[in-house]
């Protein structure tokens, strides 16, 4: 395990320093308009005639606090949204890295849940709680600096005293908050989780008529996440209008007593008392705004936690130590692999094939050829030994090489919507007609393709010409020769056709072999006898 790496960007921590400077200039724009605002009320009162000046500084300090708190806004939504693209982006490039086989005994759902769901929040956290939650930590007591300097230094000592409390309520809210937040967050995770495997596994279950049950419990998990949430806004709600009210009390009182003191010692005007109480409403402002984010905050932090672990898993190129180059078409040195760490699929395995040669793969069901061809088209890694394909040793940073070095027809193979042309053109898009029609000819389709009114034009896939298993195959085929892919991987590749289809399967693989290296699963005895080895697999 990696040490968990951070998930701070510094676009991310510059637009924290910005909201947390726009925190504390709005806070100090406010603080000194109550001041003015105060002195303005003192006039009025004493019926002395209102300083322009004045008006216009406190009209301008309003719009400062305004703007500021508009900036801000801005600036929190600007880079929530980057920081989340960013995060997704790394997130999703760590799972690829991680490869399919690290994700076997995980369920989905959760996967699912951290690439949408937690980054968001983590975004949140970082880009709209941070930054106006240290803003107003500090905020305080920079307004009772300026108390000290506009009313009264010994005023704001005293009053500073009492800032100390906002972050012990926020302790105290925090832990009683964290029960009940981690029981939303699982039934949240119990609910996407569930929900993500019953569609997942919708046929099976409607085929066993099991979907009505899933469909209550689903229901029954639906109910507890609500209760869950709706606890948690209660619980949420409760604490805060407690600790708000007491706070925003407490201040008050504070500063009105503390007013009244400094007044009747001579120490402070009318004004200035006016100024002093209404100013510590602003020492109360962080409170609501602590307990207003604290939803945010405490989500956050644990889905930060969450997905520093996930990114701290260490990748199969960091845990794998390549060997020298290899100068044959496909080369395994005691190649390991298991999709769960103690239960390897092979172990020890050795393999040479040279180029231009045909190798086909035999072994009992379950003993791991398709596995072991998902290796050498580079989507699976080796947890021991080496796995040469083309002379490059297969990790995660040389994957897309070798996935690059192969063409893979697979057990059933899978046309997408589109045109004929279109499906065969997936490797190579600048191929010509005419190269199209060779390789259907090379598969024994180019009469059929010619019998089609559309010819090379004709939908297939998803609601288009209803295309056999064997044509699929052969339409594979093609385009796995059109590739231009020196290695083609070819698992099963006639097991979904007929005698005669897997006879013109053959010779079409017979009369490219000169030209390719072919690795071909096949249980066919017809299969082995063209080839040059064979490689047993055991179970
Ligand atoms: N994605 C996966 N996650 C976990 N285990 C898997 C996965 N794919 C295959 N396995 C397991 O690995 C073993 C080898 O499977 P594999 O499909 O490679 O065998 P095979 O020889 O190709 O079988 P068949 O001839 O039936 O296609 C089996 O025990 C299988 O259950």
């Amino acid at each position: 395990m990696n040490a968990q790496p951070s998930v701070a960007t510094p676009a991310g921590k510059r637009a924290i320093s910005i909201q947390i400077v726009l925190a504390i200039v709005g806070s100090q724009a406010l603080a000194w308009f109550l001041i003015i605002v105060a002195r303005l009320a003192a006039n009025v009162f004493g019926s002395s005639s209102l300083p322009v000046g004045q008006i216009w500084a406190a009209a301008v300090l309003i719009v400062v606090a305004g703007a500021a708190q508009a900036a801000s806004d801005i600036v929190q939504g600007r880079s929530a949204a980057e920081a989340e693209a960013g995060l997704h982006r790394r997130v999703l490039q760590h799972a690829f890295d991680l490869g399919p086989a690290m994700f076997t005994g995980r369920q989905t759902g959760a996967i699912t849940a951290m690439l949408t769901d937690q980054t968001e929040r983590v975004a949140g956290y970082r880009q709209t709680f941070i930054g106006p939650m240290i803003g107003a930590m500090v905020s305080p007591v920079l307004i009772l600096v300026s108390v000290a300097i506009a009313i009264d230094p010994i005023a704001a000592a005293v009053l500073l005293i009492s800032v100390p409390f906002i972050p012990l309520a926020v302790g105290g809210f925090q832990r009683a908050f964290r029960k009940v937040s981690a029981a939303s967050r699982q039934a949240r995770g119990k609910l996407a989780n569930q929900f993500l495997e019953a569609i997942q596994g919708l046929t099976t279950l409607v085929l066993l008529g099991a979907a009505g049950r899933v469909g209550d419990q689903l229901a029954d998990t639906g109910e507890e996440n609500r209760k869950a949430t709706m606890a948690l806004l209660a619980r949420n709600q409760l604490i805060l209008l407690v600790t708000d009210a007491a706070f925003s009390l407490f201040m008050l009182t504070a500063a009105a007593l503390v007013a009244w003191w400094r007044l009747d010692v001579g120490a402070i005007n009318a004004a200035q008392a006016l100024g002093l109480v209404l100013v510590s409403a602003l020492l109360c402002a962080p409170m609501e705004q602590i307990g207003s984010f604290f939803y945010v905050g405490m989500a956050g932090m644990a889905a930060q936690r969450q997905i520093r672990a996930f990114l701290g898993r260490d990748t199969p190129s960091q845990v794998q130590v390549a060997g020298s180059g290899s100068d044959l078409a496909v080369e395994l040195r005691q190649a390991g692999f298991g999709y769960a760490p103690d239960r390897p699929v092979f172990s020890g395995l050795d393999l040479r094939v040279p180029p231009r040669s045909t190798t086909v793969i035999v072994g009992p069901s379950g003993s791991g050829k398709s596995t072991l061809m998902s290796m050498l088209a580079g989507d699976l890694l080796p947890d021991a030994g080496q796995c040469y394909v083309g002379g490059i040793a297969l990790t995660a940073a040389s994957r897309d090489q070798v996935r690059a070095a192969s063409a893979m027809v697979r057990q059933r193979s899978w046309l997408f919507y589109g045109t004929l042309a279109e499906n065969l053109r997936i490797a190579r898009p600048q191929a010509t007609d005419d190269e199209l029609h060779q390789a259907l000819t090379k598969v024994a389709l180019d009469d059929w393709v010619g019998s089609l009114p559309d010819g090379l034009d004709t939908q297939v896939g998803e609601h288009g010409l209803a295309v056999s298993g064997g044509q699929a195959q052969r339409i594979a085929l093609a385009r796995a020769m059109l590739s231009g892919r020196d290695l083609l991987l070819l698992d099963e590749p006639t097991s979904q056709v007929d005698q005669e289809s897997e006879r013109v399967i053959l010779d079409a693989i017979d009369e490219i072999a000169g030209r390719h290296t072919i690795v071909m699963v096949s249980h066919r005895l017809t299969a082995t006898e063209r080839a040059d080895q064979i490689l047993e697999l055991n179970r």
